[in-house]
This record gives C-alpha cells, structure tokens and sequence, in this order.
C-alpha cells in the first residue's frame, strides 16, 4: 500500500548537508497499522511530510498502490491529497469554529454539496462519539475529545490512509488508550491504512502490528510488534523497550545478589508464545537437586502472545545446576546476569 524505496531527505544547513531521512525502505500493507518511533529529531516528522505531499525526496521513491508521489500530475496530486488524512499532536482546530464546521471544513472547501456534507459529518461523529458536542467550540472540550474531531475530521474524506504525527503525545494515559482504541476501530471498520509516528513505546505496542525504530534518519530496525519485544537487536530499541518492559532488574535486588556472591548462578530467562505457561521450575525442581528462587520478572502479552522475562536464582551444588540449565535452555532462552550489569 505504503511503499518507501530507498528514500532520503537532505536540508542544507550552515552550508552543510543534513540527511534528516537517509536510505529508508518501509513497506506497509493496506490495513495495518505500522508505527515509526525513534527519539527527538531521529527524521520521523520528515518521513511523514514526505507522505502527505508537503515535500518531496531529495532521492529514491514513495509509491502508494502504483502511483509514485513524486511523478503525480496537478489532477493526481489533488486526487491523492484526498486518499491521505492527518491527525496531529496538538489538533490543529479552528478555534472559532464549531465541532461540526471543523470536521465539515475539508467537504465545505471540496465544494462538495450541502446535504451530503451534513449526512458524511453526522456519519463520521457518531463514529467518534461525539455526537452531542456538534455545536461546542474545541476550547469547551478536553484533550481526547479534539482528537476525536481530529480524527474525524480527517475521516470525512474517506481517505484509504490515516496518518497520525506523535497523535497521543498530548494526552493523559487514559485518553491515549481511547485514542488508541479509536485508531484501531477505524482500520476495522473503515478499513483504513495507518502510519503513526511517536516517541512512545506503549503507543506502539497497544495498536500497531509492526514497527520501524529510526536514528539519525535511518531504520536501524523493523518487525513486528512481537519480534521487536521478544529479541531486540539495536540499543536504542533495547531503551524503547526497556522503557515499557521494566526489564531492568531493580538495585536492591541486583545488590543481594551481590552480597551472596555475585551472580554467578543468576540467569534472566525469557518466555515466548505457549512455552510462558509450562511450568519449567516445578520440573527442575522435581528432576534436578536445584532450589529455584524467582527474584524478579513479569508475564504480558504481546499481539496476544504471551511473553515475559523471570530473573532466578538456582541454588545447589555446580554440577547439579550445570545439568538444571541445561535443562532449562532446551525449553527457553536463558542469558547469565552479572551482579553490576542488570
Ligand atoms: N526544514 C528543515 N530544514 C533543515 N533541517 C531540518 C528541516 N526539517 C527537519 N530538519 C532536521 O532533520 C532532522 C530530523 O527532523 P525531524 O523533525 O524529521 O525529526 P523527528 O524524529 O520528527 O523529531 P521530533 O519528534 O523532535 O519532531 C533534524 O535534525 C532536524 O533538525
């Protein structure tokens, strides 16, 4: 659907060159829902005003379906603009306007008639449950519900594509769940393709099925959701990660650790898909002279795969713990923790 081949951005600045977008392959498919995160400046803004036609690449190309952005004719460009919805951080609403005037602003300057005008934005705020907040200005409104006229303003035009530029930076916890919860109603229902760029890890975890992580332009990583979270390979994807996943081990229980003896026989072992359920400890326990002592871990779901992380202590003689891990390794992966390292 959403197809970026080797695509690059370079600004000029202080007579220097900056590749804010540098060499990016991303394919989307139609109805999914694929996040780009990466830091402050990492060339996520960028990639999106390349989509929605604000720039053009300095090289490689942007393909939505077949067409290429960069070799749209007037008639096309205008035709695309139309495929393409945005929502953004901060709503972007008229403030003087009303709910229903926002979200009719993109039909009224179509021309599109009036009836059907009136028809499309009953239609569309139902859908967002704002119904009864029609003739309210944005400033009576809180943050989640001017995302709400965001988005519905953005799906007045039955666009084939969403994109969503840092859409739940702004809100509270709760309200970005619903956001979320939202964004994820209109790809079910309106069958919707979403680009969504964030800075948050929850963000993407809750609705996206897959996910490129940028830096300094580039996508140092890409999968799905699951792949990501269960064998991360870059540093900045492990800090992503780390910063929803709590798998740092916490200090007090890292300094008993230390005070036993340093770690030697501490291991962080990690869980994926059915295996979360078997009860591995109950078995080295039973089959193996090995104590096994959970110190800290957690158990979630990802994409509704089970998935967690348990840091253990084995206890008993070195031989009869050798024989354990052994064990222990054939069923999940199993990583020694240093005392100092976490
Ligand atoms: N119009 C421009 N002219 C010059 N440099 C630019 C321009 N737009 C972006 N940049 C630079 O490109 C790099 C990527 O910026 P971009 O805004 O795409 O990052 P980002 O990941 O969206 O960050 P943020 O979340 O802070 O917006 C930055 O170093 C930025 O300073």
């Amino acid at each position: 659907m959403i197809q970026f081949e080797n695509v690059s951005k370079v600004y000029e600045h202080n007579g220097k060159e900056l590749r804010a977008v540098d060499g990016v392959d991303i394919s989307i498919e139609k109805g999914e829902i694929f996040g780009v995160i990466g830091f402050s400046g990492a060339g996520k803004s960028t990639l999106v005003r390349l989509v929605n036609l604000l720039e053009q690449p300095s090289g490689g190309n942007i393909l939505v379906e077949e067409d290429d952005l960069s070799r749209l004719s007037k008639p096309g460009l205008r035709k695309m603009r139309k495929r393409i919805g945005m929502i953004f951080q901060h709503f972007n609403l008229l403030e003087s306007k009303t709910v229903l005037h926002n979200v009719a602003f993109p039909l009224i300057i179509s021309g599109t008639p009036k009836k059907k005008i009136k028809a499309r934005v009953e239609e569309v705020l139902d859908f967002v449950g704002l119904s009864d907040k029609a003739h309210q200005y944005p400033e009576e409104l809180s943050g989640g519900q001017k995302q709400r006229v965001g988005i519905a303003r953005a799906l007045v035009t039955s666009p084939d594509i969403l994109l969503c530029d840092e859409a739940t930076s702004a809100l509270d916890p709760e309200t970005t769940k619903s956001i979320l919860q939202l964004l994820k109603r209109v790809r079910d229902e309106y069958n919707l393709t979403i680009l969504m760029i964030t800075h948050e890890m929850n963000a993407v975890r809750e609705v996206c099925d897959r996910v490129a992580v940028m830096e300094n332009g580039q996508v140092i990583e890409q999968g799905s959701i699951f792949e990501l979270f269960s064998n991360p390979q870059h540093p900045t994807t492990k800090n992503f990660i780390q910063s929803v996943m709590e798998s740092d081990i916490p200090p007090s229980i890292l300094s008993g650790i230390e005070e036993r003896g340093g770690g030697r026989h501490v291991y962080r072992v990690t869980f994926v898909r059915e295996k979360a359920a078997q009860p591995i400890f109950s078995q080295v326990a039973k089959n193996y002279q090995v104590e096994v002592n959970v110190l800290f871990g957690q158990i979630t779901e990802l994409q509704g795969i089970p998935f967690g992380q348990l840091v253990v202590e084995l206890l008993g003689e070195d031989r009869e713990i050798v024989r354990a891990l052994d064990y222990i390794q054939r069923t999940v992966s199993v990583q020694e923790v240093e005392a100092d390292a976490g």
